[in-house]
């Protein structure tokens, strides 16, 4: 569906699709332990979040250069934009690249490259969010919001993912608090995997602005309650939820509930190369499955631009509001 919207859930590693990661295996004499991208397809049914998050971690092998995270962001931009994201604020995992030699700078600067052109090349906006992983240690983040410092211009936030139960968002109180004074923006995962409590403790502990996922908090009236009142966003992403197992299938997913008790709803990809779709996908599964008005679809859209961090162009949301309200289904 190619009514204009911003993804605000986005994993870019997570755009890894089968054929670019044999393209660049080959590029960097990696050896994948698939024969080709069919036996690599075949791998991606999984039991929950960790058993996609091993397969996840197990690709990024591939990723070694600049040029490797620039061809992986410009993929992501061109897709994206076929599908009518007008704006991204995209996720990357340092740590997980950090841990295996490739540098902060080369991640940063690589995704810049495409980034810098995304404008003109796709017609997409973006900014960069940069996520700890919640597994690692908390010292582990400390040290990674440290290695970012020369990049701070390129990073608008920071956010919180990866494996969620038993690693509570308390966690990370002191990365959380070093990030806000050096003002960058507060997002992360609750609620995926985890319980409610971790929703409201990444509200009261972390500061967070949006919650990424927070399906669970429908498992707790009082913190939909205060979720409808403060205008909370959550970034919700259907297809991802399906695959890992959070809901059984679609026609089960809370969003229509979730809409009708008032809460600030976006839908978003995830991981879109691992879960059968990009967000024009998403968008169509849930108009197709869930049955969602035309008015929902365009409440959905719009809620992703009230949602984006795009406070300080305010004349690019107004444009961006407008060609929502102007999009004909
Ligand atoms: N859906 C997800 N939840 C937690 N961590 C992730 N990393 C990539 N995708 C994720
Ligand atoms: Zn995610």
């Amino acid at each position: 569906m190619s009514l204009p919207k911003a993804e605000l859930h986005l994993h870019i590693e997570g755009t890894l699709e089968p054929e670019l990661a044999f393209e660049l295996a080959a590029r960097n004499g990696v050896e994948l332990p698939y024969a080709d991208t069919d036996a690599l397809r075949k791998a991606y049914r999984f039991e929950d979040l960790q058993s996609f998050l091993n397969l996840y971690y197990e690709l990024m092998a591939v990723l070694r250069t600049e040029r490797d995270f620039e061809d992986l962001a410009n993929a992501y931009l061109a897709r994206a934009a076929a599908q009518g994201v007008r704006h991204a604020e995209i996720f990357f995992d340092p740590q997980a690249h950090i841990a295996r030699g490739v540098e902060m700078g080369t991640v940063v600067e690589g995704l810049w490259r495409a980034l810098a052109r995304s404008e003109d090349a796709h017609g997409v906006s973006t900014q960069l969010i940069m996520c700890f992983l919640r597994d690692e240690s908390a010292q582990s983040a400390l040290e990674t919001l440290e290695a970012a410092k020369p990049y701070l211009d390129r990073i608008v936030g920071v956010g919180l993912d990866s494996a969620e139960v038993g690693h509570p968002p308390v966690k990370f109180r002191e990365v959380y608090e070093a990030a806000a004074a050096l003002g960058l923006r507060r997002v992360a995962h609750a609620g995926e995997e985890g319980p409610p409590e971790y929703i409201v403790e990444a509200l009261d502990v972390l500061g967070v602005e949006r919650i990424d996922h927070g399906l669970r908090c429908m498992e707790s009236p009082e913190l939909v309650a205060r979720l409808v009142r403060d205008r909370v966003p959550l970034t919700l992403c259907p297809l991802s939820n399906v695959r890992l197992r959070t809901v059984d299938v679609l026609a089960d997913h809370p969003l229509p509930a979730m809409l009708d008790a008032g809460l600030l709803c976006t839908v978003n990809s995830d991981d879109p190369a691992y879960f059968g779709g990009y967000a024009g996908d998403n968008f169509d599964s849930v108009q197709k499955t869930l049955g969602l008005t035309e008015e929902r679809l365009r409440e959905l859209a719009r809620n992703s631009f009230l949602a984006s961090f795009l406070e300080h162009d305010e004349g690019r949301r107004e444009r961006y509001l407008a060609e929502v309200e102007a999009y004909e289904f």
